[in-house]
């Protein structure tokens, strides 16, 4: 295999993938685990795979309903690259649930993380003995809360190698081999025969889809009649005027900074729902059903007072972040991660904080829940 030439764009194979991580999928948990494991990378395919990030969002030569256009087009290869990019940085900064979830008074982020899969579990009222699919399943969080709550056997699709190599590392670790297997694949062209699951989910992954009906049809298809359908879907709200300048401003961060082809409003979601054949059972916004003491799902994000009870807190925090960044830039100074890292760092903070405007001004939800069931007949 020939080295990579600094400058070229990669496309996110298997190959490139294995080559660029190197044995950075093996887990090493820790404070220091996320600039251990950025020395490891291989920096020039690090740096050429941000490059290739950032050509679907500012091609100089494109206006804006070309590039978005190409980002509809090239989806599965946009979030490929962008996973490769931040796997690595959502682990470290939220853990193994890559996710939103209201926070109760007194929670954790990771219980509460665990709470809100819970509920979907629940809902979809998934139990011991169903063969259920996990479509988008990051490292497989969801997917092993899913195993201990409801005792199912899940399958966990995803098309990132880096991020199902870490999914089958956790299982393992977690002794849960022989509850759950994860498959590489594309949610747009499943790798599983029709009618071949009793449940089908997707927490926080769908709205990676170029359009929304391609996906939620493939989860129709091989799901068994009767079997039901369960989403935690990113949208806008009925607050959000696709004429406010500000607004727009806020969605097209949420996009850029978490690699979405398009946010859809919510109504759009549940009629492409009923569309692909299913009869709805529940559509509602999670976020604002607080009970006294909640905390808004996007508190977790640059919290303005240092938490140091535990190392999380203290990540997640204005003041942890910039260190983070500092080190980050320091570190790539002395050549030990690559210069790359620390624009990733920067198109991620960009993300999150348009999550928490989109949420602040109520425009935008990663939780609206849609559990519906494929008619018998
Ligand atoms: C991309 C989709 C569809 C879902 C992921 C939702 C969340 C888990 C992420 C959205 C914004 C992310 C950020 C971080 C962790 C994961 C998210 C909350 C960081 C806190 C990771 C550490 C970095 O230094 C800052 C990041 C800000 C955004």
């Amino acid at each position: 295999m020939p080295k990579a030439i600094e400058g070229d764009l990669v496309e996110p194979t298997t190959e490139n993938t294995n080559l660029l991580h190197g044995s950075t999928s093996k887990l090493d948990p820790g404070p220091l685990s996320l600039l251990s494991s950025l020395t490891k990378k291989d920096k020039t395919l690090q740096k050429n795979t941000y490059k290739t990030y950032e050509v679907f969002w500012d091609s100089p030569e494109a206006d804006s309903e070309t590039t978005e256009l190409q980002r509809k087009q090239k989806s599965t290869d946009m979030t490929n690259t962008f996973y490769n990019l931040v796997t690595d940085f959502y682990e470290y900064g939220w853990g193994e649930s890559f996710h939103f979830a209201r926070r109760c008074k007194g929670e954790t982020l990771a219980q509460s993380l665990t709470r809100h899969e819970e509920y979907l579990f629940a809902s979809a009222n998934i139990k011991k003995g169903m063969k259920v699919l996990d479509v988008g399943c990051g490292v497989g969080g969801p997917a092993r809360t899913c195993v201990r709550f409801t005792g199912a056997y899940v399958v966990g699709l995803n098309n990132n190698d880096y991020q199902i190599e870490k999914a089958r590392r956790y299982a393992k670790q977690k002794g849960q081999e022989n509850y759950s297997q994860f498959v590489k694949g594309d949610f747009l062209h499943m790798p599983f025969e029709d009618n071949s699951f009793d449940a089908v989910y997707a927490i926080e992954a769908t709205c990676h889809s170029p359009d929304l009906i391609s996906v939620y049809k493939e989860m129709f298809r091989v799901l068994k009649p009767g079997g039901t359908f369960a989403i935690y879907e990113w949208c806008t709200t009925e607050k959000y005027d696709e004429k406010n300048k500000e607004m727009i401003e806020i969605i097209k961060e949420i996009e850029y900074g978490n690699s979405l082809p398009k946010l859809y409003p919510a109504s759009y979601s549940v009629d492409c729902v009923k569309k692909c054949g299913f009869e709805i059972q529940v559509s509602e916004d999670l976020a604002p059903t607080s009970v006294s003491g909640d905390s808004d799902w996007y508190q977790d994000l640059f919290q303005k007072r240092v938490c140091f009870s535990s190392i999380g807190g203290f990540v997640r925090s204005k003041f942890g972040s910039s260190v983070m960044s500092f080190f980050l830039k320091f570190f790539s100074f002395l050549r030990l991660v690559p210069s790359s890292a620390t624009n990733v760092d920067k198109f991620l903070k960009v993300g999150g904080i348009g999550c928490a405007k989109g949420g602040k001004a109520d425009i935008f939800t990663p939780m609206f829940i849609i559990v519906a069931k494929k008619p018998l007949a």
